[in-house]
């Protein structure tokens, strides 16, 4: 089904990381071209389809780091640069030597009439003109209305056609501000594939209402076969689709044929964490700390019997770590364990009594390691 690579017919969904654009503009974030090309490398390592590497026209520093990551990984992977609907920007995107370009213009009232200072009818000739300029010279191009999400219906539909009849390969639906649900999104971009021919559709959501990760999913779900993403999700605000998320619900969930090698993905966060200076949250999905931690005795009883009790994912599939903890929600079982892992084995009232031990100092607060349960342990075998 080469014709429609990345059609709704397909079952492949296509990854546009762009960790090294939106993922940059979270305020406090500021890679420097080495680490972005050390982050490019990685993201092909990783399996990506697309990298959006910076916005050529913003500065000379994020030209010279998209020319960078273009000359390191060009031949790997589609290395995009973003523009806005003006020549410049596009000359930009050009000058650095890009192949793909995406250009973005808003296409809501409020952004048209505070931000633009433009009509509908000359942003509409705005896109043609831009998108049509930018194909002239041959480049790829990935279209998206800015803020679709607070656009007016039929007017979002007439600038997706404006932007196809133009020549854009591509057509990205930017949940901007983060407002939709995955119920109104999953409509939207029902309609955006109807008008979209064989045209990928793809989708850039934001986690405003903590809903970027269900949405990608739900955009996938209505024919969308293209998704923006970020490595642990930052980018404006509350940040962008997890990449991390949005790949594993796709392939576990709903069973998608993707490109990325997922055992990389804890990896790969940590690098993006050291990097951003952004640490991960503890609970995080798929690469958090705890995200396959386990305190509580029914769930390590469980786990030790067989991991897909409490985990429906494996570590080793994201390579991240099992980590079995002690703490006053601590059963006998994964006490046993522990101990034994490490050369200890009691019978079953000298476990108790360890565990009420450990029990009594958690609840006082304190932290209890592997370590600790062993030298109780070994006080009790020696008293
Ligand atoms: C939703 C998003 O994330 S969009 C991407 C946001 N990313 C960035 O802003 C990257 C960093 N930005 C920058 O470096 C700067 O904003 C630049 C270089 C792009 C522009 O800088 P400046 O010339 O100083 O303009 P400034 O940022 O103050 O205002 C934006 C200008 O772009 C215009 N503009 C904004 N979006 C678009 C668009 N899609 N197409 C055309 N013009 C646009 C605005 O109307 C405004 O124009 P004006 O200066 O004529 O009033
Ligand atoms: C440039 C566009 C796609 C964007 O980042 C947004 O609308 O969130």
């Amino acid at each position: 089904m080469e014709w429609c690579k990345g059609c709704v017919f397909s079952n492949k969904v296509r990854i546009l990381d762009t960790t090294l654009r939106d993922g940059e503009q979270a305020p406090g974030i500021d890679f420097t071209v080495e680490q972005k090309v050390r982050i490019a490398n990685q993201l092909v390592k990783l399996g990506v389809d697309v990298i959006e590497a910076g916005f050529p026209a913003s500065s000379e520093g994020d030209f010279i780091a998209t020319k960078k990551i273009l000359e390191e990984v060009g031949d790997k992977t589609e290395v995009i640069g973003l523009a806005r609907a003006n020549k410049n920007d596009i000359d930009k995107v050009i000058e650095a030597g890009l192949s793909s370009i995406h250009v973005f213009i808003a296409t809501s009232e409020i952004h048209m009439k505070y931000k633009l200072k433009m009509t509908r009818e000359e942003v509409l000739d705005r896109i043609y003109e831009s998108v049509s300029y930018a194909k002239s010279h041959g480049l790829i191009v990935e279209f998206s209305p800015e803020d679709a999400t607070r656009s007016e219906e039929d007017f979002l539909l007439t600038a997706i056609k404006t932007a196809i009849q133009a020549g854009a390969d591509r057509i990205n639906i930017p949940d901007t501000v983060g407002v939709m649900t995955p119920f109104t999104f999953y409509d939207l971009i029902k309609k955006v594939v109807n008008v979209a021919g064989d045209k990928i559709v793809s989708v850039h959501c934001h986690n405003d209402f903590g809903l970027a990760t269900a949405n990608s999913i739900a955009g996938v779900a209505a024919g969308a076969r293209q998704v923006h993403v970020t490595v642990n999700g930052i980018g404006e605000r509350a940040g962008n689709a997890s990449l991390e998320e949005v790949v594993m619900a796709l392939k576990k969930l709903m069973h998608y044929d993707l490109n990325i090698k997922t055992w990389l993905l804890y990896e790969t966060s940590k690098l993006v964490s050291e990097l951003s200076g952004i640490p991960i949250p503890y609970f995080k999905a798929i690469v958090g700390e705890n995200a396959f931690g386990h305190e509580a005795g029914i769930h390590v009883h469980g786990v030790i019997e067989n991991p897909a009790t409490y985990e429906p994912i494996s570590p080793e599939e994201v390579g991240n770590f099992r980590r079995l903890a002690l703490g006053k929600h601590s059963g006998i079982h994964g006490l046993k364990k522990i101990l034994e892992d490490q050369g200890i084995h009691l019978d079953d009232n000298k476990l108790r009594i360890v565990l009420m031990e450990i029990k009594k100092k958690a609840e006082s607060g304190e932290k209890i390691s592997a370590e600790d349960a062993r030298n109780i342990a070994i006080k009790l075998l020696n008293s």
